[in-house]
């Protein structure tokens, strides 16, 4: 059996792609890879959120799946909108890596929480809300581009340091410029990251799909994802809203879902837990969703969408 992998151009995005690959390599299948540029990947000189979040990163890898050229497309997980385009679905999710992010900077002495003044470079509302929440002491700098191109621009003295991913950071082997892990506790992740997911349209034969999911597809993750993606979904937000979540198992082999929102000042935050079974994701998702609307979510995500 042989898969074409369509995968953005991204070395972060190839990273993951040839990590698929290794995966179905190891059951006995074949593969390639299909490079495909996306806006998100053009169009570098406006944030995200003025692009309009809505499969920014997805539309050019969706219309290959649909017609056929590709069998599956590779997507950081978090790069994904909760509800997908009708005809396409995501059929597995690779095992998460730590989901925190992580601080970056040349210089090793900088600490978020020592309560000194620098500048840090994203352009996530998420953390841009969550750093004026936890660290009113840090200024923000709009930075956009892969993580290569960030790299650059904090080397060019743009900015002190960079707000990055764990996974991503560690997948392109920049673990020795991490100054700091944040605690998710705190700084909540966003729905997805550290999770590899494929996407497949409807039309992809049946045998192929169920191959592809049983040698790339991580059980536990899966139904964290479920979960936080469940709260996505009820929320109606894409990766352009301040919104986090993290589902972890537990012990006891449960869901615990944190996560909530946070508004753009950073002066208010709704954050909740809920613990579930495995086999109640989707319930889960949406008691956390329900329980963050009801307490003044409704209202902020209605700021955040005049702001947006
Ligand atoms: N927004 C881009 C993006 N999409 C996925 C990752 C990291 C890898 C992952 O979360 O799996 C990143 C970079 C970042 O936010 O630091």
């Amino acid at each position: 059996m042989h898969i074409r992998i369509g995968t953005r151009s991204s070395r972060l995005a190839v990273w993951q792609a040839e990590h698929i690959q290794t995966l179905l390599q190891a059951g006995g299948l074949t593969s390639e890879l299909v490079l495909i540029d996306t806006k998100g990947d053009k169009v570098l000189d406006r944030s995200l959120s003025k692009i309009g979040s809505k499969g920014v990163f997805t539309q050019e890898l969706e219309d290959q799946l649909r017609v056929g050229s590709i069998d599956i497309a590779v997507h950081s997980a978090k790069d994904m909108p909760s509800t997908l385009p009708t005809g396409l679905a995501l059929i597995a999710f690779t095992e998460r890596e730590p989901a925190n992010d992580v601080l970056i900077s040349r210089d090793r002495t900088l600490s978020l929480t020592s309560g000194r003044e620098f500048t840090v470079g994203t352009s996530s509302t998420r953390r841009v809300a969550l750093l004026k929440h936890l660290c009113p002491h840090i200024t923000t700098v709009e930075m956009r581009g892969n993580l290569q191109t960030r790299l650059r621009k904090l080397d060019e003295g743009q900015c002190d340091a960079l707000l990055l991913a764990y996974a991503g950071v560690h997948r392109m082997g920049y673990d020795d410029l991490i100054v700091e892990h944040l605690p998710v506790r705190e700084f909540t992740p966003p729905v997805g990251q550290g999770s590899i997911a494929i996407e497949v349209a409807d039309t992809l034969a049946l045998n192929k799909l169920n191959s592809i999911r049983q040698l790339t597809n991580h059980a536990p993750t899966e139904a964290c994802l479920l979960a936080e993606r469940a709260f996505l979904a009820r929320l109606e937000g894409g990766c352009s809203i301040p919104s986090f979540a993290l589902a972890q198992w537990t012990p006891e082999q449960t869901i615990s879902l944190t996560g909530g929102l946070v508004s753009l000042d950073g002066s208010k935050i709704i954050r909740d837990t809920f613990v579930g079974a495995p086999g109640e994701a989707d319930a889960l998702g949406h008691a956390l969703a329900e329980s963050t609307l009801e307490r003044g979510g409704d209202e902020l995500l209605q700021q955040i969408r005049q702001t947006l």
